[in-house]
């Protein structure tokens, strides 16, 4: 741990992969931190007690419930949450910040995100991430403490579309891998990419996020880094369809969360509700129910109405 003159109190909550990552980032700014697991023997308030930093890398499907049980408790009201997680909860749609700004409808909420390979992080390999918060002093209150020589933390001032960005790529990534486990080419996998940046742009912009957004580390930074790597869990989804797994053969033996699974079934509502067409997160939706084959998903979207390329 190195000297800091100002060191912070940073609770994460999530011991998994992420919130284990940022946690070593802080500690190594030379900050206290303290990692809350429903597993671990430290309790949810000894933990977020006193904290300046209240940082979510819970996966989806646990951040209503905790959002809940921290709401139960005494927060510091200096306390900025900061929420790391890519997802969206099924019921309601909201995005993980959504979640906690409603529970804490006070308190400056945070959305950390970028082209973030944990396993990366960890081995101390140089990376870029966005903070983006609708009260910019705490997003720089956060780059502050997350800022690096290994770690360079930009601020931005559209929360919705980080977040969003993070969330969307998800789905690509599966896609993306589905065409490598298919082999596809680099051509094919550059055209898949290409087009799902635009249906993220396309959903993404009418959801009320900026289009610029989606252009940065969050939206294309992040879209990179997860369609192009085996570290990417969402992309081992994608690949393992394309070699011939089943989803259930796949998620047995699958580290960690795979949040696009998910993601994919709650956009494919909201666009068919919204009239957005989404033709490749519509392939995915598919092929992760089992409907088609990956071959049949590609066989659909290559022989789709000839339209022009923005549209
Ligand atoms: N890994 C990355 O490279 C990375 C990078 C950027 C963003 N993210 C995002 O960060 C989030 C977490 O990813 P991860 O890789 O850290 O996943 P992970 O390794 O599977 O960890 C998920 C964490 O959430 C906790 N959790 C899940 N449901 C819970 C509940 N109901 N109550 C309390 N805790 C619960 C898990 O606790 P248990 O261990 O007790 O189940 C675990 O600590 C995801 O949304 C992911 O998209 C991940
Ligand atoms: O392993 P994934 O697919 O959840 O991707 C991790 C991060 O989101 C990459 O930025």
């Amino acid at each position: 741990m190195g000297t800091n003159p100002n060191p912070k109190l940073v609770a994460i909550l999530g011991a998994g992969a992420w919130g284990t990552a940022l946690g070593n980032l802080a500690q190594t700014n030379g900050h206290q931190v303290r990692i809350w697991s429903r597993q671990g023997s430290q309790t949810l308030a000894s933990v977020i007690e006193g904290a300046d930093i209240i940082l979510s890398a819970i996966s989806m499907k646990g951040v209503s419930s905790v959002a809940e049980q921290v709401k139960s408790l005494p927060v510091s009201p200096k306390s900025i949450f900061v929420t790391a997680t890519k997802g969206l909860d099924p019921q309601t749609t909201c995005l993980p910040s959504q979640v906690w700004q409603i529970t804490f409808p006070d308190s400056p909420v945070v959305v950390l995100s970028g082209p973030n390979l944990s396993k990366e992080i960890q081995k101390s390999l140089p990376a870029a991430t966005a903070v983006a918060s609708s009260i910019p002093s705490a997003a720089e209150f956060v780059q502050v403490v997350f800022s690096s020589h290994l770690f360079r933390v930009y601020t931005n001032p559209d929360p919705l579309g980080v977040e969003l960005g993070g969330t969307l790529k998800n789905v690509i990534a599966i896609a993306a891998g589905v065409c490598d486990g298919l082999q596809l080419g680099t051509n094919a996998k550059a055209a898949l990419v290409t087009r799902g940046l635009t249906e993220m742009v396309r959903i993404g912009v009418q959801w009320g996020a900026k289009m610029e957004t989606f252009y940065g580390l969050s939206g294309l930074g992040d879209l990179l880094a997860t369609c192009n790597s085996a570290l990417s869990r969402n992309y081992q989804v994608g690949y393992q369809l394309g070699s011939g797994k089943t989803l259930t053969e796949i998620l047995a033996n699958l580290e960690g969360t795979a949040e696009g699974i998910n993601t994919t079934q709650v956009l494919v509502q909201r666009a068919k509700q919204q009239y957005i067409s989404m033709p490749i997160t519509e392939q995915v939706y598919r092929v992760l129910q089992g409907e088609i084959t990956p071959e049949q998903a590609l066989s659909e979207l290559m022989l789709r109405d000839m339209k022009p390329e923005y549209h």
